[in-house]
C-alpha cells in the first residue's frame, strides 16, 4: 500500500531534491523531460514499478529493442539518487525516485500536477524479456494497446489514450515512424515533410534522425497531440491508431477539445499506472546506486 507522505519523517526534503533537479535539467534541456516521463513508463509496463529498467546489466532491459539506443535520462536519475543519498542513507527507492521525476517533468513542462503515492521498493533483477513482450510496439494496432494496457493493472482505454498522451512532448527515431509515412491515414503534407529527415530507404545515416512527436507544440505539455490525430497527424502507427475509426475516436475528440479533461485523465492514469506491481514492506531492497543492486 502507497502512501503520499512516506517520506514525510524519513526524508523531508527527497522531494524538493528531485523538484529541483529535474527543473535544472529540463532547463538545460526541455527533451529530458519527455526522457524522465518514459523512463517511469518503461520501468512500470516491465515486472511493475520497481526500477528494473535502470540496472545496467548487459543482458537487461537497457539492452532490448524498445530501450536500446533510446531510452535517456539515467545521468539525472544517478545524480538525484547520489544527492538523495547524502542527506538520508539508503531511504528513498530509486524506484520513487523515478515516479517523482515523470511528475516533476510534466510540471516543467507547463502539463498538470497529481499527488503521488510512494514507498516503492527496488528490484534486484532485471526482466529484459518482459521488455520484449509488454512493451506496446509503435507497429501495434488500436486492439493490441488495448491489450496491452489492459493487462497492466486493468489500465482501459481511456487510461491508454490519455497516457499516449505523453506523445506531446518529446521525439521519434526514424526507425519508429519509417514505415507510417507510407500508410494512407496521414496526411500527405506532413508525410512528405517527415521524408525529408527520414527517407523511405532504410539506412544507418537515417534510422536514428528524430522528428517530434507533436509536431505542433513538442516542448510543451498540452493537449494539442490530439489535434494533430484529428488532422492525421500522428508521427506513430501507433499513436494515429487511436483516431482511425475506432473505438477511442471520441475519447481522442474529446481530449482535443477539452484540456482540462484530458489533465485529469491524465493525472489519473499515471497514478493508476504507478502503482504496477511495486515492491513494498521488505520486499526488494533501497539501492545505494540506481544503476546496480546492493
Ligand atoms: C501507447 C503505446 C506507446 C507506444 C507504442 C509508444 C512508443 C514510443 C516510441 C516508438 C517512441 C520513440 C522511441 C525512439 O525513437 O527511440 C516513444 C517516445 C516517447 N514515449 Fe511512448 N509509446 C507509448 C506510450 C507511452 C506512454 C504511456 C508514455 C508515458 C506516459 C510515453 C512517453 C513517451 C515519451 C515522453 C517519448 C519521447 C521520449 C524522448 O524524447 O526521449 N509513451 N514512444
Ligand atoms: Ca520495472
Ligand atoms: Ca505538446
Amino acid at each position: 500500500q502507497l502512501s503520499p507522505t512516506f517520506y514525510d519523517t524519513s526524508c523531508p526534503n527527497a522531494m524538493s531534491t528531485i523538484k529541483s533537479a529535474v527543473n535544472a535539467a529540463v532547463a538545460q534541456e526541455a527533451r529530458m523531460g519527455a526522457s524522465l516521463l518514459r523512463l517511469h513508463f518503461h520501468d512500470c509496463f516491465v515486472h511493475g514499478c520497481d526500477a528494473s529498467v535502470l540496472l545496467n546489466d548487459m543482458n537487461g532491459e537497457q539492452f532490448t529493442a524498445p530501450n536500446m539506443k533510446s531510452l535517456r535520462g539515467f545521468g539525472v536519475i544517478d545524480n538525484i539518487k547520489a544527492q538523495i543519498e547524502a542527506l538520508c542513507p539508503q531511504t528513498v527507492s530509486c524506484a520513487d525516485i523515478l515516479a517523482v521525476a515523470a511528475r516533476d517533468s510534466v510540471v516543467a513542462l507547463g502539463g498538470p500536477t497529481w499527488t503521488v503515492p510512494l514507498g516503492r521498493r527496488d528490484s534486484t533483477m532485471s526482466f529484459p524479456a518482459e521488455a520484449l513482450t509488454d512493451l506496446p510496439a509503435p507497429t501495434s494496432s488500436l486492439q493490441e494497446l488495448i491489450a496491452a494496457f489492459k493487462n497492466k493493472n486493468n489500465l482501459d482505454p481511456t487510461d491508454m489514450v490519455a497516457l499516449s498522451g505523453a506523445h506531446t512532448i518529446g521525439q521519434a527515431r526514424c526507425t519508429t515512424f519509417r514505415d507510417h509515412l507510407g500508410e494512407s491515414n496521414i496526411n500527405s503534407t506532413f508525410a512528405a515533410s517527415l521524408r525529408g529527415i527520414c527517407p523511405a530507404a532504410q539506412s544507418a545515416s537515417t534510422d536514428d534522425n528524430l522528428a517530434p512527436l507533436d509536431t505542433t507544440t513538442p516542448n510543451t505539455f498540452d493537449n494539442a497531440y490530439y489535434s494533430n490525430l484529428l488532422s492525421q497527424r500522428g508521427l506513430l502507427h501507433s499513436d494515429q491508431e487511436l483516431f482511425n475509426n475506432g473505438s477511442t475516436d471520441n475519447v481522442v475528440r474529446n481530449f482535443a477539445s477539452n484540456p482540462a479533461a484530458f489533465s485529469s485523465a491524465f493525472a489519473t492514469a499515471m497514478v493508476k499506472m504507478g502503482n504496477i506491481s511495486p515492491l513494498t514492506g521488505t520486499q526488494g531492497q533501497i539501492r545505494l546506486s540506481c544503476s546496480k543492486v546492493n
